[in-house]
């Protein structure tokens, strides 16, 4: 991260300095002052068509709706001074007139005094009659004629021509977003075409080598294209008409092409990966060779998402977002949807906020906004807490299971914990979840909650680690902390943990063991050991160890005692992790537990059982979703299942 920071210096144009890190705002106003005003295409489509788009120019109402003075009733067309005196000791009898109005019929004789004209709800009122009387507010006399019982007054059960919407009038004003509803009040003037801002058509290129898509089997150190779908996806919600090229390999002449390709295409093309200084990062040298301006900015103080470059080329913005799939769609929603709106013609989205308070301090970089994707649970007084869901920039899971993001400013290096600060939604829709939990996490709590989510419940889990847990718990901030916390004074599980307030509801064992490729006869076949007497007297065995504090890594010591072979410095923090580096032969030997090596299909010594189990915050042990979480860790349903799984119920 040695980045020039330089938050003023830099000109549009200037796009030989790479990576001049500008501020945020500063990146916005180029890229909008490079772009607008200017004017937006219009097609003229049919109303189907329009749904989601923007109106281009207004719309007048071409005719009265309704159209004509029509009845609201089934009853009959009267003149009002007829029944004036009526009352329930003064029927009136009025003849009835030979025709009857339907919807669609044109009246065609005129209610004269004394008469009376059956009429349906929507039917025309017929000259002469100025209010219609329900037919179950009137009785039938013989000789085609009624009795009113009842006085009705002018107008009454009439809608007047023009009364919904009056011919010449503006119906709807240029940039009206076309939904349902307008729809409907665009078919009921006869509209049937109208005048939209056209979608622009925006090309997505995923970048770099290592990408491979959807539905195909992924290489030796492939990862599947992430930024691809959801880009295209996230163009299409805010009014783009999204074309994905698929994945380009870090080839400056194919990529080039591409990108001349998409430019030929479309009206704006958004690139991911390759902005920042890897050998393979080349769109943005690309960039000068589409057309000026070309770029305008490159490297923002925002994380995620500092390696943004935007550029604008003969007139239509190109843009490179980051690699990593968070920073992607962080700055992308950030920095690119308010430009994609605004050449769509809609309006920005307005951001709602809510209050929360901070559990654990954040670190953050000095210099750089950063934007922390967090998830929203209630505390123990019903204020909302924000959870970091901090995996990282890399990980896809920060911004897809995030309720919203709050903002550390560029000249603060944290927020401390127990702050209180503003949390913008993602959707403003959050509800705020009916079971938490909080703490290590485990394939077999999935099994435990599929039931409660089949009842309509909503779950939050959140992986801190069984300590991160344990203070959440008793912080009130969680219902329930899953933990696996080993004691070695007591030698026993979870029990010496708690704290008041907190109980502990047993979970189910997990059979931890060493882990190996199967056919390894350092191991195949031996007690565990024997295994590990073989695997130290090997120089050449390479070990994956776990990391500090886990209950794993006491057990990994005590079979070591003082010998530290190769790889024990390597400690990742899960029992996946362990797996994943052994089965591709990272490293020959490992401990974890026994379903998430048979998921690996990797050899298995048993050793000894851990116990999962889970603190319950007792203050919140009556809430729902805790009552539904109990009852499914205690039924047959679920012990079978996580039996089935590979785990043993307690
Ligand atoms: N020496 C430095 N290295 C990095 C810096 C830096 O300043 N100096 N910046 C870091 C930051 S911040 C970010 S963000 C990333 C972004 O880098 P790039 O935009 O160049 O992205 P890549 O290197 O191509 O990829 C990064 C990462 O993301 C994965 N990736 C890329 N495209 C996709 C995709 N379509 N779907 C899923 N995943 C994707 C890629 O495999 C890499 O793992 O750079 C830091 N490095
Ligand atoms: O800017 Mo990078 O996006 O921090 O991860």
């Amino acid at each position: 991260m040695s980045d020039v920071t330089d938050l003023s210096s830099s000109l549009p144009g200037d796009q030989d300095q790479f990576l001049t890190i500008l501020s945020r705002e500063e990146v916005l106003a180029r890229f909008e002052d490079a772009l607008f005003p200017r004017s937006l295409p219009v097609d003229t489509v049919p109303l189907a068509d329009a749904l989601s788009l923007a109106l281009a120019t207004d719309v007048m109402a071409p005719i009265d709706v309704p159209p004509f003075d029509r009845s609201n009733v089934d009853g009959f067309a009267v003149r009002s001074d007829d029944l004036a005196q009526a009352g329930e000791g003064a029927p009136v009898r009025l003849a009835l007139n030979n025709e009857t109005i339907a919807c669609g019929t044109a009246p065609k004789q005129i209610v004269q005094p004394g008469t009376a004209t059956p009429i349906a709800t929507g039917g025309p009122i017929p000259r002469g009659a100025d209010a219609v009387v329900m037919v179950e507010h009137t009785q039938p006399l013989a000789n085609d004629a009624i009795e009113v019982r009842r006085a009705v007054s002018p107008g009454q059960f009439i809608s007047y021509a023009g009364s919904d919407i009056a011919r010449g009038e503006v119906l709807m004003h240029k940039g009206t977003v076309i939904g349902s509803r307008e729809i409907g009040m665009l078919a009921a003037c006869g509209i049937a075409r109208v005048n939209v801002v056209r979608r622009p058509v925006v090309a997505v290129i995923s970048t770099g080598d290592e990408l491979e898509q959807p539905g195909t089997p992924l290489r030796p150190a492939a990862v599947y294209d992430t930024n691809g779908p959801i880009v295209t996806a996230a163009i299409a919600e805010n009014g783009g008409n999204p074309i994905f090229m698929g994945s380009y390999p870090d080839e400056e002449d194919v990529l080039e092409q591409g990108m001349r390709a998409a430019l030929a295409r479309a009206d704006m093309l958004v690139l991911s990966g390759g902005t920042s200084k890897g050998a393979g990062d080349l769109s943005h040298r690309i960039i000068p060779r589409l057309g000026a301006p070309g770029i305008i900015a490159h490297g923002v103080a925002l994380k995620p998402g500092k390696p943004l470059c935007l550029a604008v080329c003969d007139g239509k913005p190109v843009v490179i977002l980051p690699g990593f799939p968070t920073s992607a769609m962080f700055t992308f929603h950030d920095i690119i949807v308010p430009v994609l709106r605004r050449l769509a013609g809609l309006p920005l989205r307005t951001d709602t906020t809510v209050e929360a308070t901070v559990p654990v301090r954040i670190a953050s970089e000095l210099g750089r906004t950063e934007f922390v994707m967090v998830s929203l649970v209630e505390g123990a007084d019903g204020e909302l807490i924000a959870y970091p869901t901090g995996k990282g920039s890399g990980a896809i899971t920060s911004f897809a299971q995030a309720d919203g993001f709050l903002r550390i400013e560029a000249l603060a290096d944290q927020m401390p914990a127990g702050t209180k600060t503003d949390v913008t939604l993602l959707t403003p829709h959050v509800r705020v979840p009916d079971l938490v939990i909080v703490g290590s996490h485990c394939t077999g709590l999935d099994v435990v909650t599929a039931p409660v989510v089949r009842e309509g419940l909503s779950v939050r889990s959140i992986s801190v680690g069984s300590l991160g847990g344990l203070a959440a718990a008793r912080r009130g901030e969680c219902d329930l902390a899953p933990i696996h916390l080993f004691a070695d004074k007591t030698d026993t599980y979870n029990t010496s943990f708690l704290a008041p307030g907190l109980t502990l509801v047993p979970g189910y064992r997990r059979m931890q063991g060493i882990v190996f490729r199967p056919g390894d006869a350092r191991f195949e076949g031996k007690t565990p050991e024997a295994a590990v007497a073989a695997a130290l007297a090997d120089a050449s065995c390479l070990m994956v160890n776990r990391n500090q504090g886990a209950g794993t890594r006491i057990l990994i010591d005590r079979l070591l005692g003082d010998a530290r072979p190769d790889g024990y410095w390597n400690q990742p923090r899960s029992h996946n992790a362990v797996a994943a580096a052994v089965a591709q032969g990272r490293a020959d030997w490992g401990v974890t537990i026994a379903p998430v090596a048979n998921a690996a299909e990797l050899g298995f010594l048993p050793l000894t059982e851990e116990h999962y189990d889970f603190a319950l915050v007792d203050a919140r042990a009556k809430r729902p979703g805790v009552k539904a979480f109990l009852a499914s860790l205690h039924s047959d349903e679920t012990r079978k299942a996580l039996e089935k799984a590979g785990f043993r119920p307690a």
